[in-house]
């Protein structure tokens, strides 16, 4: 059965807007599993732009739900996850200026430190998952640090989906879609879990999803844009209608 986790942080981006008390990404995260959510993700950036420490820590005390905790792989954010213990860390590049994460964890540039963050927080019992380009080198080393996981950056996928005017077959869509299905069998093949995620929508999302062995997307920006208009709630479960409806019909 394929997951979803619906990334909250553009409710606490809308928050921060104002630098106000609302609205508050705990109610989203109960609103979210309440509309067929499996798992919530959340990324603590650095600079703290939207989620924030006291956030993670209320996720954590008010709500069931499956956290994954995105973060830079630094010491502090390191010893955040020790003390958190989400039941997924995922390790992701970051920018300062960037909007958005702009593409995968360099792991062959960075492979002892981040090896050794992997280390620390499998002994604090957190499954760690890193966020990386659809490449064989990359997958290599993902299993090399001892990663349980890896989430394929589907943002080039998405953007070639989009200037293809969400034409599935287009030749430079097939190819991204191809390229995402290798990395899929190849971290199979070396033991890892395979998800995926970033700039998924309500277009989009059904190619992925009828990818084989593709264990969890996690989408936020297009469902919570949605939920402006329809509720958080229906906007979860229409995304997860998709993702079922695409993942029953795998070969
Ligand atoms: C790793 C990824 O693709 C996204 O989760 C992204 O990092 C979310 O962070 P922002 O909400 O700050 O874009
Ligand atoms: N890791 C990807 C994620 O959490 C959601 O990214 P997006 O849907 O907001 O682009």
């Amino acid at each position: 059965m394929i997951e979803l986790g619906v990334n909250i942080d553009h409710v606490a981006t809308l928050r921060q807007a104002r630098r106000t008390w609302e609205p508050d990404p705990v109610w989203a995260a109960v609103e979210a599993h309440l509309g067929g959510a499996d798992g919530i993700t959340v990324h603590l950036r650095e600079d703290r732009r939207h989620i924030n420490d006291d956030d993670v820590r209320k996720l954590r005390e008010l709500t069931q739900i499956k956290l994954n905790l995105e973060m830079a792989a630094t010491d502090e954010m390191v010893a955040i996850a020790q003390r958190m213990r989400p039941e997924m860390a995922m390790f992701v590049p970051e920018g300062r200026q960037e909007i958005t994460t702009e593409g995968g964890l360099d792991i062959v540039a960075r492979e002892a430190g981040l090896k050794d963050a992997v280390a620390q927080l499998a002994e604090a019992g957190v499954i760690v998952s890193v966020f990386i380009d659809a490449v064989p080198e990359q997958i290599e080393a993902a299993a090399r640090i001892g990663a349980r996981v890896c989430e394929v950056h589907t943002g080039p996928y998405a953007h070639a989906f989009h200037r293809a005017g969400r034409d599935a077959d287009a030749p430079a869509v097939v190819e991204e879609i191809e390229r995402i299905r290798g990395a899929g069998e190849q971290i199979q093949a070396l033991g890892m879990r395979f998800n995926a995620g970033h700039a998924l929508n309500y277009y989009n999302v059904q190619p992925i999803a009828r990818l084989p062995g593709l264990r969890e997307l996690h989408i936020g920006h297009s469902i919570i844009s949605r939920s402006v208009f329809c509720g958080l709630r229906d906007a979860v479960s229409e995304m997860k209608r998709l993702m079922r409806e695409a993942a029953g019909a795998r070969a």
